[in-house]
């Protein structure tokens, strides 16, 4: 239903499963605002009729009816109005829950294309500016028409004649809104982009505090922040600007109305044609219908905002998330655990980041990667899991393409430790089930390989809580912890992308060992930048820019890849690799 759908109505549908409550809420809005019409009504009828007859019991009762109509109209609006919060609150807790589904079921290609920053804003300011959307509708999308409606109804029954004066200016007031409503979309559109380089810049800054006061950078990401903080303040004033200019247009156009009116209505009362009690009543109505069609342009203003956020949540809404299997799988083949037949990918569509890369590892195998920054080592890491499709060739677990697996099924065989990964402000115990369910013994014993013996000498071991992005333990332990999470899942295979990076070479080698000796069926697959961390896995591929340089065994490569040899020999003393 969603993809295609006007976006708008993409949001509305999230009313539907409140539709009771709100027919409710807006027969009360309906109610109260028929009370707020009724009383100038009753007012030219006490001035005119009433009085003129001089009995104060007459006076008294439709003093009364009027009280009456006030509280009814008063107790009405609050009931609506909190209905009205209610509902959008509702609603837009659903936008929020389905959008956030959708992003977790965008594929990695998905997530670069909308990019994070412009996804968190989406989740945050747009799914807002829906909600008042929704809730000032409710509140002034019906009450404002009616009183407009009503009151031009009205004071057709009062005064015709002045009631045509009035008629003249409203088309003009509606060219207006019109007009300023359309240009307020785009304007609201191109404001919510510079919010996402907003969050672009805080969510940088906030996750690299460290590393800008390291820097002394705080005085220049200062600036920077100011420059996009000032875009944002550009781009909304020309939106309300343009916005802004709605109310005094409509104040100028409907003060012409008014004008035209006591000048005709001086005239008509002055020749006998109409009472001054009339008058009286009619420049109440004006009155309404001014407040009326100000709040119609208020809900304009709202509703160019809300369309305007309305469009990026139906993008999203409207994607079609990662597919669990990929029609485009090729025949089962070999036996090995994993294998890369020919594989070139490339993120953009540009430069490939992995060009032509074959290799087999079979169970309980280890294979090292080694090449420089950006050679595409994490790439192919991504490619195992899926995260991204190959561009050529196939990638086969047990000879089967991964694109015949269904991703959950697929995932679930591995374990992961990435670069720079996360611990979140929960236990370390929790930090290592991650909501798996993995018994406590396998999590405690899973930390142990992982050489995370400090656990035991934190407050509470592993009921220790951490602080969040676990930033009070030291990269080491981190990183050590990450590792535990990895092996507790008990994977098939197990990824460390620069998992050992922070930690000693001592360290590093017992990591190493207590893999091999407990997860002994396992293949691993052990990212790194140093030639001590890979040397003594079964297959080491060597990266240079996506390509693959040497493929065999640290022996092999030692005679027969000439840049693993340099950088055997630099990393681990010359003469190492005579
Ligand atoms: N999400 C992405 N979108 C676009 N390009 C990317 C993305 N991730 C990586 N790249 C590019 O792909 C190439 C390979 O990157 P990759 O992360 O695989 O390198 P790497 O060998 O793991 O580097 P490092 O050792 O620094 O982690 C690089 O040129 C990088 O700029």
């Amino acid at each position: 239903m969603r993809k295609g759908a006007p976006p708008l109505r993409t949001v509305l549908s999230y009313l539907r499963p409140s539709a009771k409550k709100m027919a409710w809420g807006l027969t009360i809005k309906f109610l109260g605002t028929v009370m707020d019409l009724l009383l100038p009504w009753i007012l030219a009828f006490v001035i005119d009729t009433v009085v003129p007859r001089r009995s104060l019991a007459q006076i008294a009762l439709w003093g009364g009816v009027m009280l009456l109509c006030s509280v009814l109209a008063v107790v009405g609006n609050i009931a609506a109005n909190r209905s009205a919060a209610r509902i959008a609150r509702d609603a837009s807790e659903r936008i929020r829950h389905d959008l956030f589904s959708k992003i977790a079921h965008l594929s990695c290609r998905q997530i670069d294309g909308f990019t994070v920053p412009s996804l968190e804003a989406r989740l945050t300011t747009d799914t807002y500016n829906v909600h008042q959307m929704l809730n000032m509708m409710q509140r002034v999308g019906v009450r404002a028409p009616i009183l407009l409606l009503g009151g031009v109804a009205v004071t057709l029954t009062l005064e015709p004649v002045l009631t045509l004066v009035l008629l003249s200016v409203l088309p003009l007031i509606a060219l207006v809104v019109f007009f300023v409503s359309r240009k307020g979309v785009g304007l609201f559109s191109a404001m919510q982009r510079s919010v996402d380089a907003l969050v672009r810049t805080v969510r940088e800054d906030v996750t690299g505090i460290r590393i800008i006061k390291a820097l002394s950078r705080t005085e220049g990401e200062k600036t920077r922040f100011d420059g996009v903080n000032r875009a944002v303040s550009r781009r909304e004033t020309a939106a309300s600007t343009t916005m802004a200019l709605s109310n005094p247009a409509i104040n100028f156009f409907l003060g012409a109305g008014l004008t035209g009116v006591i000048l005709v209505g001086a005239f008509r009362v002055d020749s006998g044609l109409t009472q001054p009690g009339t008058i009286l009543a009619f420049l109440s109505y004006f009155t309404i219908i001014l407040g009326a069609m100000l709040s119609i342009t208020r809900v304009f203003v709202m509703y160019s905002k809300g369309a305007a956020s309305a469009a990026r949540i139906q993008e999203v809404l409207a994607a079609e998330g990662e597919p669990e299997t990929l029609a485009a799988a090729a025949s089962d083949r070999g036996a090995a655990r994993l294998s890369f037949e020919g594989v070139t990918f490339s993120y953009g569509g540009g430069e490939p980041a992995v060009e032509d890369i074959s290799f087999s590892v079979g169970p309980g195998q280890t294979l090292g990667i080694i090449g420089a920054t950006g050679s595409g080592k994490s790439t192919l890491c991504n490619l195992m899991l899926r995260f991204y499709t190959p561009d050529k060739g196939v990638i086969r677990l047990d000879g089967r393409d991964i694109r015949a697996i269904p991703l959950k099924e697929l995932r679930s065989r591995f374990g992961v430790v990435f670069q720079n990964d996360l611990l979140f402000g929960r236990t370390v115990a929790e930090n290592i089930d991650f909501d798996r369910g993995i018994a406590p013994d396998r999590a405690e014993a899973a930390a142990g390989w992982a050489q995370a013996d400090f656990v035991a000498g934190l407050e509470g071991g592993f009921a220790h809580p951490l602080a969040a992005r676990g930033t009070d333990l030291s990269g080491g332990q981190r990183q050590r912890l990450l590792v535990a999470r990895a092996l507790a899942g008990d994977p098939d295979i197990l990824i460390l992308d620069d998992a050992s990076s922070a930690l000693d070479y001592q360290t590093d080698a017992k990591l190493r060992q207590a893999v091999r000796t407990h997860c002994a069926d396992a293949t691993c697959v052990v990212v790194a930048q140093r030639v001590s961390s890979v040397m003594g896995a079964d297959l080491i591929l060597v990266l240079d820019e996506g390509r693959l340089l040497g493929c065999g065994s640290h022996g092999q490569l030692l005679e027969s890849c000439p840049p693993y040899r340099e950088l055997y020999a630099l990393q681990m003393g010359e003469g190492a690799a005579q």
